[in-house]
Formats: C-alpha cells, structure tokens, sequence
C-alpha cells in the first residue's frame, strides 16, 4: 500500500487542513480510526515510578475500565514468564508502593492520577497537559514522564540482568531509563547481574538532556549506563567486560592508558577509541581487551528517528499550544527533504544495530510514525539485505 502521506507531503507544505484531511484518510488506508486527531482534547499522559521491574498484568492488552488496584490485590502474586526465567512477583507490596507514590503526584497536581491497568509501573493521569516537573517526586528523581507505547516497546526486548543493551537512538531517554531499571531488577551489578546499557544519540544537546535525566534518577541503575554522542549509523564499540563493576578485577587488570582510552587510528566511532559522553566511574574504568574487541550486544534497540506522525502527545503540543499549527509541524518534521531522508537514515541505522548483536540477541526497531515507508519498507529492505548477505556466505 503506498503511504500518502509521504509521497504528498511536498504539496501539502504550508496547507495545514489539507494536510489534516490527508493524513485522517492516510490513517482510514491502513485501519487506524480515521478520527484519531479528534480524540487530542482529552489525552491521558503516563510516568512510570522509578526503579520498577515494570510488568505487564496478566496479558496485554487489558479492559481500561477494570479496576487495576482491586485485581492486583486480589492476585497477590503470580509467575512472570521472562525469557527462560520466571519470575515471582509480590503485586500487594507493589501496589501499596505505586498507590501511594499515586496518591502524592494526585496531591501536586490537582488531577487524578491512577494505576496503569495494564504495566505495573506505570502511573496514569487523566490529564495529558498536567505538568509534573515542578513536582517533588519529579524533582528527586522518583517519577519520570512517558508514553504507555515507549514503556511497551521498551519491554518487548525481555532484558535480563546479563544482557548488554545497546539503544542506538537513546535520547532523550526515557526508554534507557525504563531499561536500565529492568537491568537493576536482581540489586546491584555482581557476577549474575553485570548488564549495562549504551546509549548512542547524534544530537548534543538531546544527549545532554539524556545526561541530565540519568543523573536526577533516584535509581541506583545508573551506575550500568554509558551515553556516546555520535552517530548511531556506524557506531561500533563493543560492550563493556564483564567485570566491569568488580574493583578488584579492575585493580589486577588496569587500563594500559588513562580512561582505557587510546589515540584514534581508525575512525571516531571505531571500537576503544570513542570517549563516553557519560558514564558511570566503574564503566568509564574499563580497557577492552583486544579479545573483546569483537564482543556483540545481546540486546539492541533501533527507536529511529522518524516524521512523528503517530504521536498524538506530540502533535497536541503543535496544534493545542499558541505557537503551534499543523503547518509548523510540517516545516519542523514533514518538510519534503527530511522524509526523502529519513527511510535511509532507518535502514542505516538497523543495519548498524543489526551488525552490533550477537548471534541470537534480540534486536527492536521501532518508529512513532504509522508510515509504511518508515516501517514495513525498511524492514523489508532490511530483510532482504541480510538474507542476501547470508546467502552468499
Ligand atoms: C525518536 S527519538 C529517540 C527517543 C528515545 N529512544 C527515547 O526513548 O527517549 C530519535 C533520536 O534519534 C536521534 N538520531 C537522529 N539521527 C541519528 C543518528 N544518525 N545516529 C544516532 N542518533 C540519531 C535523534 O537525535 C533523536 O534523539
């Protein structure tokens, strides 16, 4: 099916309710609800409670109209089946936890703020513009701002407390955060839990945000993250040791240089010479040893730059806000030069997060664009790519 809204988007420039027109028969041609943009009033926004082990409750998707407190109490605990783990989860301690934290936030914000009946972690509240920052639990790390459907992306790469993430679109970050904490979910790093994420973003302001974030989070995750700013397309540096988080390891076996960094000889995003944007003092320690130079990520998640047309958050803030209008969305985001780019640069950087993972890792692409071009296309071209690759092996 072609995507309208692309091939158009040149002649739709400045016209702001053709482009709407357009983009509601765009949404009819692959069965989303063609009255999508009539329901960006009454938006809910979401925040997730920091340091969770965020759990998706009894299936996906649930009834919103279900009372998640009653049914978390009544099921007190149950098996979560993670990967090859399962994992026994206390919901009345955590529910007692989340509606508490719940019942503060209601307090600062003066609107209803409820759990998520579908992510345990995850908070409700009824009003999309509320704003939470000036909130202490904001301000102290606790709670942090997402979208329901970053939690679930986040989630879908099962991450265990072994795995090494590589998020190669990572600011501003709210999925690191989300997967960071999921890392943290056995306590602190040790010989059964030393798994670390790399953010790598190409923008230096939005990875100072990213920066910004790490360091306000109450959790003790942190410790497991490293950012790099630089771009994501070729990106090749390996996963950290690990030992990493053992001092006494590091102290047998120190860095041949300062911050296990040595002069470039390749290129600037090539293995052992980046320097790390940010990164806890344990991760920034660490020589990699040649032996590891060829060491992949177990896990690698590809959430693209892309023409933002899916987020409906993002398009109130354009439309609902006094500077905001559908055509200053197309100048920022849906200029004609930037969508003839944009696919490229997705399947560039899939590519790259492909060579990253190691043989039988996990690799999530994911857009917040409903454009066939920038999903289904690059996949398939991806697809295609490898195979041939393989094939010819
Ligand atoms: C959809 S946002 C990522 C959101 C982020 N994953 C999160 O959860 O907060 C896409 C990001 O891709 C970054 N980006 C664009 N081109 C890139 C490249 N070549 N390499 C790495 N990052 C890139 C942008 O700066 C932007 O921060």
């Amino acid at each position: 099916m072609e995507n309208t809204l692309e091939f158009n988007s040149k002649e739709v420039k400045g016209h702001s309710q053709d482009w709407s027109k357009q983009i509601s028969s765009f949404y009819k041609s692959i069965d989303v609800d063609s009255d999508i943009y009539n329901c960006l009033e009454n938006l809910p926004r979401y925040v997730r409670v920091v340091g969770f082990d965020y759990t998706i409750i009894n299936g996906f998707p649930h009834n919103y109209n279900d009372n998640p407190s009653k049914r978390l109490k009544s099921e007190s605990s149950q098996k979560i089946e993670r990967g090859t783990n399962t994992l026994e989860m206390n919901f009345s301690k955590d529910t007692k936890y989340l509606e508490n934290i719940a019942k503060q936030l209601q307090a600062q914000i003066h609107c209803k703020v409820s759990l998520s009946p579908t992510i345990l972690g995850i908070l409700r509240i009824s009003d999309g513009k509320a704003k939470i920052n000036n909130t202490d639990l904001y301000k102290t790390g606790k709670i942090i701002g997402i979208d329901l459907s970053s939690v679930i992306t986040a989630m879908s790469l099962e991450v265990h407390p072994n795995d090494h993430v590589l998020d190669l679109c990572c600011a501003p970050g709210g999925k690191l955060l989300l997967i960071a904490d999921s890392l943290q979910k056995n306590g602190p790093p040790s010989k059964k839990s030393f798994g670390t994420i790399t953010g790598v973003d190409i923008s230096q302001k939005r990875i100072s945000i990213c920066q910004s974030l790490i360091k306000k989070s109450n959790s003790m995750a942190k410790i497991r993250v490293r950012l790099f700013a630089t771009d994501g397309t070729t990106f090749k540096v390996p996963p950290p040791d690990e030992n990493w988080w053992d001092f006494n390891h590091l102290k047998k076996n120190p860095p041949s240089k300062p911050n296990g960094l040595q002069e470039p000889k390749i290129s600037k995003t090539e293995s052992s010479v980046l320097k790390p944007f940010f990164s806890s003092k344990l991760l920034r320690n660490i020589s990699t040893p040649n032996s590891l130079a060829n060491k992949k990520y177990s896990k690698v998640l590809v959430d693209a730059e892309c023409s933002h047309d899916g987020s409906l958050i993002h398009l109130e803030k354009y439309i609902n806000t006094s500077s905001g209008s559908f055509a200053k969305l197309d100048d920022e985001f849906l200029t004609y030069d930037r969508l003839k780019n944009v696919s490229d640069l997705q399947y560039k950087l899939i590519l790259n997060g492909w060579n990253n993972l190691c043989v039988d890792g996990t690799l999530i692409y994911s857009t917040c664009s409903l454009s066939y071009k920038q999903n289904e296309l690059v996949i398939a071209k991806f697809m295609e790519k490898i195979i041939m690759d393989h094939n010819s092996e």
